[in-house]
């Protein structure tokens, strides 16, 4: 997951491979609390995890439940059964709305005094629809701020009140679907005796997603009537049996941002298409109507039970006017490819989009219109005009409204045909569903390599240039090359492998060096799964660096391993070359120095902290040595890249040397 302040896409240009996308968050937290609810336990194989599903799993521990996270997407939930949950409660739920609906219906109806609270968005996203209908059957619930918002506090410390289940409870279904879920995954609670009728009124909204409850009520043994989804009926003696294992299907409204990089860019120049597993059109999300949006905009899908495969059909996208009621979520992906389509695309019937994570109606037009989108807005509906030429698009920095959404569509924008980058601002947020989600696009998305940014940090021994440089790569969440690392992690990797290191086994060395595991991760070292940050700072290691690094053939496989590392999103690399041999080209080149006195001394302090002594005048001496030589000798000599900026950080601290590597590089940014 990125947690950096932005995240700088390149321009990307194809989509293709395969990608296992995460659980459904509608279906993990259904699951969650159908098991938690449950007597016994149940094993969850590929939940979902994410933000809304930790704050679902905190409060069913905080509840009292069993629950175990066993590895490998495995939750074994021990249901309450029965049993009173563990009250009083303060419970936070983040800004799940799966989290807090759910659990407020349940609360109600299972005794006990608890508080329910979230972010301060989800302070003003609307629960009042659902409160009203707990309260009509005689529950406590007080609204703490404002009447109709979370936070809640449920005040049923002597016990459950007599309820009243004689006549229909009625609830609005206008506003959210999830009010009318929350009330059908609790209801069964009450329904020993008698039925328990539940009807809607008004317009049923986002439906698909009551179909998704019905499903997985039947699951845990509950049958549901309804009557054209007005009119619902949980049947006496109705008891939750968990069906001991079960399995969440990987997230539908996830996949769309994938089916959308597919129809803009997957197929190509006779590639395969591009791959989506976990869900596939046997899907019980709603979401999964996505396709037929994507495939009437163009997309080629073909697909089977946990599958999917798209690629470009028409090009431009053809332009549509939708009613996207049935996919609330998916349809702001259509937003999005509507930039890339043949005319004015409208999404209709999305005014629930005014009270979710964001406004996101107001969010996507502004921020469409800052790439250069006409945009007109209504109180429930969108229309982009895409962009007549390439010209006309605009590099922007796109400000996410902690929306996760607005963070993955958005991301679709970087395939525009300019050639812009494009910047997603607090990448973090798409944690509430998938984490992971802009490292599964890089994996699939791809741009020539002359297109993803490298900065290059060079400069001379202890002059703080791998500090500087992971910490820059850090902030800017891009991948981190140490290069004078290379060397003697080849050496290591050869002594390991029982290869002598001598010129008769020059070929079987570059071989091992052209595919050397080495990664550089949250400052340590790694070669493959070994920490080996310490093992290659040995004296001997230094000595096997030395004779490998003499090899032409390692040189030579180590500079393509060196460019290999050029990757999605972007790089930085320090060394001595990085600038002037191995990324001539690089957009960004700093060479860091310091006095010889400066360098000396946070040596020697290296040095000591691991127990190594040494004076800081022989130190001082050795390095001015090494400088000479360095400078002078003939073969590529140790000397700034003509077009670097000289940063001598004698006297500034880390932070303050990083904070001016990545001023240098925001100034040379187009947002
Ligand atoms: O029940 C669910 O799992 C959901 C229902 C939908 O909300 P509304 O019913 O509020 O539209 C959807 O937007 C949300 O992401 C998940
Ligand atoms: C509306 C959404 O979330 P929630 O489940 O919090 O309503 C969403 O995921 O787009």
């Amino acid at each position: 997951m990125y947690s950096t302040a932005f995240l700088d896409l390149p321009p990307l240009r194809q989509a293709s491979g395969s990608v296992q996308l995460p659980g459904s968050k509608s279906i993990s937290n259904r699951v969650l609390l159908l098991a938690a609810l449950s007597e016994g336990t149940t094993e969850v194989h590929d939940l979902l995890a994410s933000d809304d599903t930790r704050v679902m799993l905190d409060a069913l521990r905080a509840l009292g439940c069993g629950v175990h996270e066993a590895g490998g997407g495995v939750a074994c939930i021990t249901g309450l059964g029965g049993r009173r949950p563990a009250s009083p409660a303060k419970l936070f739920l983040g800004n799940a709305g799966t989290a807090m609906r759910p659990l407020t219906a349940a609360l109600a109806l299972l005794g006990g005094e608890y508080e329910l609270s979230g972010i301060p968005r989800m302070h003003e996203r609307p629960i009042g629809d659902l409160v009203d209908a707990l309260r009509q059957l005689g529950c406590r619930i007080d609204c703490l701020g404002s009447e109709g918002y979370p936070p809640l506090r449920i005040d049923h410390e002597g016990g459950l009140p007599p309820l009243r289940l004689d006549a229909p409870i009625r609830v609005r279904g206008d506003v959210s679907s999830q009010f009318l879920t929350a009330l059908l995954l609790a209801l069964p609670l009450v329904a020993q005796e008698q039925d328990v009728v539940i009807e809607v009124v008004g317009a049923l909204i986002s439906r698909p997603y009551i179909h998704i409850t019905l499903e997985l009520l039947a699951r845990f043994g509950i049958a549901v009537r309804h009557d054209d989804w007005q009119r619902f009926v949980i049947p006496a003696g109705s008891q939750y049996r968990s069906p001991g294992q079960i399995h969440v299907e990987a997230d539908a409204s996830s996949a769309s941002y994938f089916i959308a990089a597919g129809a803009m860019a997957a197929g190509l120049d006779g590639q395969k298409p591009l791959k989506i597993l976990g869900v596939g059109l046997d899907s019980i999300q709603g979401d999964i109507r996505f396709v037929e949006a994507a495939q009437a905009m163009g997309a080629r899908v073909a697909g089977g039970p946990g599958w999917l495969e798209v690629g470009r059909g028409a090009w431009p996208l053809k332009a549509i006017d939708l009613d996207c009621n049935h996919i609330p979520d998916a349809a702001m992906t259509l937003a999005v490819m509507a930039l890339y389509a043949d005319g004015v695309t409208t999404l209709r019937n999305i005014a629930s989009w005014r009270v979710k994570e964001t406004d996101r109606i107001a969010a996507m037009a502004c921020e469409l219109r800052k790439l250069g989108a006409t945009v007109e807005e209504g109180p429930d509906w969108l229309s982009v005009a895409p962009l007549p030429r390439a010209a006309d698009w605009r590099a922007a920095s796109i400000h996410t409204y902690d929306d996760h959404r607005v963070a993955m569509c958005f991301s679709l924008a970087a395939f525009n045909p300019a050639g812009l980058p494009v910047r997603i601002e607090d990448p973090r947020c798409v944690g509430k569903t998938f984490p992971d989600y802009f490292e599964a696009l890089f994996a699939v998305a791809q741009t020539p390599p002359e297109r993803i940014p490298v900065i290059c940090i060079d400069g001379p021994t202890a002059s703080g240039k791998g500090t500087v440089a992971a910490q820059v790569a850090q902030q800017l969440g891009y991948h981190f090359l140490d290069s004078g690392a290379m060397y003697r992690t080849a050496a290591l990797a050869a002594m390991r492998a029982g290869i002598a290191i001598e010129a008769q086994h020059e070929p079987r060395l570059a071989e091992l060096a052209r595919h050397l595991p080495v990664r550089f991760e949250g400052g340590r070292i790694w070669l493959a799964g070994d920490d080996i940050t310490d093992a290659i700072r040995t004296e001997e290691a230094g000595m096997n660096a030395s004779r490998v690094s003499a090899l032409p053939a390692v040189r030579q496989a180590l500079v393509a391993l060196q460019l290999g590392f050029r990757r999605l999103p972007g790089l930085v690399a320090d060394g001595r070359d990085m600038g002037t041999v191995i990324f001539p080209a690089a957009p960004l080149k700093v060479f860091l120095t310091a006095s010889a006195a400066v360098r000396a001394e946070r040596r020697h302090k290296q040095l000591i902290s691991k127990g190594i002594s040494a004076t800081i005048s022989d130190l001082r001496a050795d390095l001015e040595a090494r400088d000479a030589r360095d400078a002078s000798r003939s073969a590529s000599p140790l000397k700034a890249a003509e077009d670097a900026l000289l940063l001598d950080n004698s006297l500034l601290t880390i932070d303050e040397a990083v904070a001016q590597v990545v001023a240098w590089w925001q100034a040379r940014q187009p947002f």
